[in-house]
């Protein structure tokens, strides 16, 4: 998409000219600072400016091997950059962010990375998971990259139930190494990102064996393809998995063991560890080996959230510029935008990246004390961290999945063009709701912990996420931001408790735990979900009021925002607030009218909201969404790139229409 000094297109002057506040200010408040966004233009321009990342033909015209051919050289053109701002000492985790993730990594790469995963779970595997020693000796190859690794856990047959993986890794004393194996077509290592033609090493999740005992999934340093000529090593069976719903630049690999031995100092001891004489030493818990999934999981909150800005910027970009039907018979067409259903549509979108983008902020920093306490081997934290993260995963990504897809129905026929980036981002959204945890299954792992700090109230009230569990009460209706979310809390503490009932009575009447979990859990992921949305609401409205940092004009519009994300999760849970709340039918009318009155107030800053996302013309990759709004001479722009355009008449006409339509006469 060209870069454009072009004029700008009327509506969006106007647009911008109505604002009721600086749109600079709310990205400075956004990347945290004034300092910060400068850092992170520069960043943005020393890997946009680079024409060695710059395609030469649009990356979908290319065939699935073509694809993958220019992904990879512009993976390793980011790579050698990388690693110029680490020399420079400027690789900060912003970095990594942007360039491997949504803001700016799918931008360069709009179908996927596939190196990510040596940055997300290589590396953080190798740090989390392997001794001093280990560190030592694989952290500097990774970092400098001399060598390149992914991260297999998944199965054929296995992906969610990671306890059920099949690949064995069976220590041998007299040699002090593992033996790894895949004893069915099942246990083939199948999806991790860059194991089909570009990782030659990976973490291997296997089943460890010694002394004749399983000892359950461990992770594993394997070598997978020769350092010069890059062939498969002796007993590594590898290959690409083949197209998909969007990612298909990711190269998602499958992977199989026949006999495939590594030394012993191969398995990553730092939480458990194997003795050269095979003697098995248990880590202080099993679920240390998980740490990696927890990261990746909080750090997809924040990705979900650049996702989410892109999409919302392109279509209230577009939804301004665009004008169709009538309202008055009397008037001109008017902007899309002025039609109340599509500020229905966009608004709460807007909302809610700023709902994400503060609940991303506090995971972070939570993780990272949680991360601190484990190094020092406190462990109490860590169900929490992991309770919370799982339903922010899932929720958030949901969301984006769900948001981007609403984004593009309101662009009409035009955001169905691969050009307005819509689509793509579609796949590359839906994508985060089953990797990294399948949403319905973290919903459950986080509905678990509810549970039980449903059963434990006195250890409950201690613990930050969860403690209204055991302190909500039902206020009467207020129209305010604070009794929607004593509500929502109100609504998932009683969720909790009927479904805490409900598997109660089951096991009563005779089923076993597991079977009354299963036949209750349409009720728990609900509850898990709506313990979701209270934490959302209950972090912006904590982030809001603390904001004291911001013009009077700023926070007027923060403030809006905010209500707005809140009535419309209250609309959006009415059943569930009739039904566990003392509201009634006509407080939700009142709910509805406030809707409609933040629409109303919301609507003169739309276009300056998104402006000030700060979402560069190419990050966006949009014909919709540029900031000029250019929006039809861009589509025909893009139109004109499409390789049938190139001549006049196809070869197939002569071939196959025309004998056909002669046939017919
Ligand atoms: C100095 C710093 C340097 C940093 C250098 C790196 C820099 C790079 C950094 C950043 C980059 C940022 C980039 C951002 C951009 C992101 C782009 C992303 C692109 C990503 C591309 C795609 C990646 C996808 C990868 C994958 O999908 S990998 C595979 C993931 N697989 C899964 O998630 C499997 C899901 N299944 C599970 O997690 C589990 O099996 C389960 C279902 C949760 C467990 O089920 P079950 O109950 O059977 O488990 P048990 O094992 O019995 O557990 C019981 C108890 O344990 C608790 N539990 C479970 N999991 C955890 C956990 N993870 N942590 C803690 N506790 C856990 C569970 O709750 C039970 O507890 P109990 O007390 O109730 O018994
Ligand atoms: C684009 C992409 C990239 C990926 N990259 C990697 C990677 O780099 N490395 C890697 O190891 N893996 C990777 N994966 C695999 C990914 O982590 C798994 O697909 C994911 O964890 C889901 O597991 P599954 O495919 O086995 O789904 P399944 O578990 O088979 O899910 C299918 C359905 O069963 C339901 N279900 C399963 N278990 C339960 C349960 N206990 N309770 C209720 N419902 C249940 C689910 O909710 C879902 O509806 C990737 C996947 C994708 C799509």
């Amino acid at each position: 998409m060209t870069t454009n000094n072009n004029k700008i297109n009327a509506d969006l002057l106007k647009e911008r000219a109505k604002c009721t506040f600086n749109p600079k200010e709310l990205t400075h408040f956004l990347d945290g600072s004034e300092q910060k966004t400068l850092e992170r233009k520069e960043r943005e321009k020393f890997f946009l400016d680079d024409p060695e990342l710059k395609s030469k033909v649009p990356m979908e015209y290319l065939s699935h091997k073509e694809k993958y051919e220019e992904n990879i050289r512009k993976a390793c053109v980011i790579f050698r950059k990388v690693q110029e701002l680490q020399n420079e000492g400027k690789a900060g985790m912003e970095n990594y962010r942007e360039i491997l993730g949504g803001q700016l990594g799918s931008a360069i790469l709009p179908d996927g990375n596939p190196l990510t995963l040596h940055y997300v779970m290589f590396i953080p595997t190798l740090l989390g998971q392997g001794t001093i020693e280990q560190q030592t000796e694989w952290i500097n190859k990774a970092w400098n990259c001399h060598i390149v690794g992914t991260y297999a856990q998944t199965e054929l047959g296995h992906g969610t139930f990671i306890r059920g993986l099949e690949t064995t890794a069976v220590y041998d004393p007299s040699t002090e190494e593992f033996i790894l194996n895949s004893p069915t077509l099942t246990s083939y290592k199948w999806w991790p990102g860059g194991l089909g033609h570009s990782a030659n090493h990976a973490i291997v999740v296997a089943q460890l064996y010694t002394q004749g005992k399983c000892h359950g999934i461990h992770p594993f340093i394997v070598e997978l393809r020769d350092k010069e000529t890059h062939m498969p090593l002796k007993g590594i069976i590898i290959g690409e998995i083949g197209c998909k719903l969007g990612m298909n630049g990711t190269n998602n690999g499958y992977l199989g063991f026949k006999n495939v031995r590594v030394p012993r100092m191969h398995m990553l001891m730092k939480n458990s560890q194997v003795h050269p004489d095979g003697t098995y030493v248990k880590s202080p818990s099993s679920k240390l080996t998980y740490g990696t999934m927890v990261f990746v999981r909080v750090v997809l909150v924040a990705d979900a959230t650049s996702y989410m800005k892109k999409a919302v910027t392109i279509a209230v970009r577009y939804s301004a510029v665009r004008h169709q039907s009538q309202i008055k018979t009397s008037d001109p067409e008017p902007q899309i935008i002025d039609f109340v259903t599509q500020q229905y549509k966009l608004f709460p979108l807007i909302a809610s990246v700023f709902a994400f983008h503060f609940s991303a902020n506090w995971l972070w920093e939570v993780y990272n004390e949680v991360t601190s306490e484990l190094e020092a081997g406190k462990l109490r934290n860590l169900p929490e961290l992991h309770a919370v993260a799982c339903c922010l995963k899932a929720v958030c990504t949901a969301d984006a999945a769900l948001g981007v897809e609403q984004c593009r129905l309101s662009c009409g026929g035009h955001g169905y063009m691969t050009s307005s980036n819509l689509p793509g981002t579609y796949g590359l959204v839906t994508a985060m709701c089953t990797y990294e945890g399948e949403n319905t299954v973290l919903l459950l792992q986080t509905a678990r912990f509810l549970i039980k700090s449903w059963q434990n109230k006195e250890e409950t009230i201690h613990l930050d996420t969860v403690k209204y569990l055991v302190q909500t009460e039902d206020l009467p209706f207020t129209k305010s931001v604070n009794w929607i979310i004593s509500a929502m809390k109100q609504v998932t503490a009683r969720k909790v408790e009927l479904a805490a009932k409900h598997i109660d009575e089951r096991v009563k009447s005779g089923k076993a735990p597991e079977d009354a979990w299963n036949e209750t859990s349409v009720e728990l992921v609900s509850a898990a979900d709506a313990h979701g949305r209270a934490f959302l609401l209950q972090t912006y409205a904590s982030t809001v009021e603390s904001i004291t940092n911001v013009s009077p004009q700023l926070k007027t519009v923060l403030i809006q925002l905010q209500e707005l994300y809140s009535v419309n999760t209250a609309l959006r849970y009415t059943g569930d607030l009739l039904r566990f709340t003392s509201c009634k039918g006509k407080d939700i009318e009142v709910l509805q009218s406030w809707l409609e009155q933040l629409l109303n107030l919301i609507r003169p800053n739309a276009v300056g909201i998104v402006d000030g996302f700060d979402v560069s013309d190419e990050v966006l990759s949009s014909a919709l969404g540029a900031y000029d709004g250019n929006v039809y001479e861009r589509l025909f722009e893009e139109a004109s790139k499409s390789p049938l355009n190139s001549e006049p008449v196809n070869k197939s006409f002569h071939q196959y229409l025309k004998p056909f339509l002669k046939s017919n006469l």
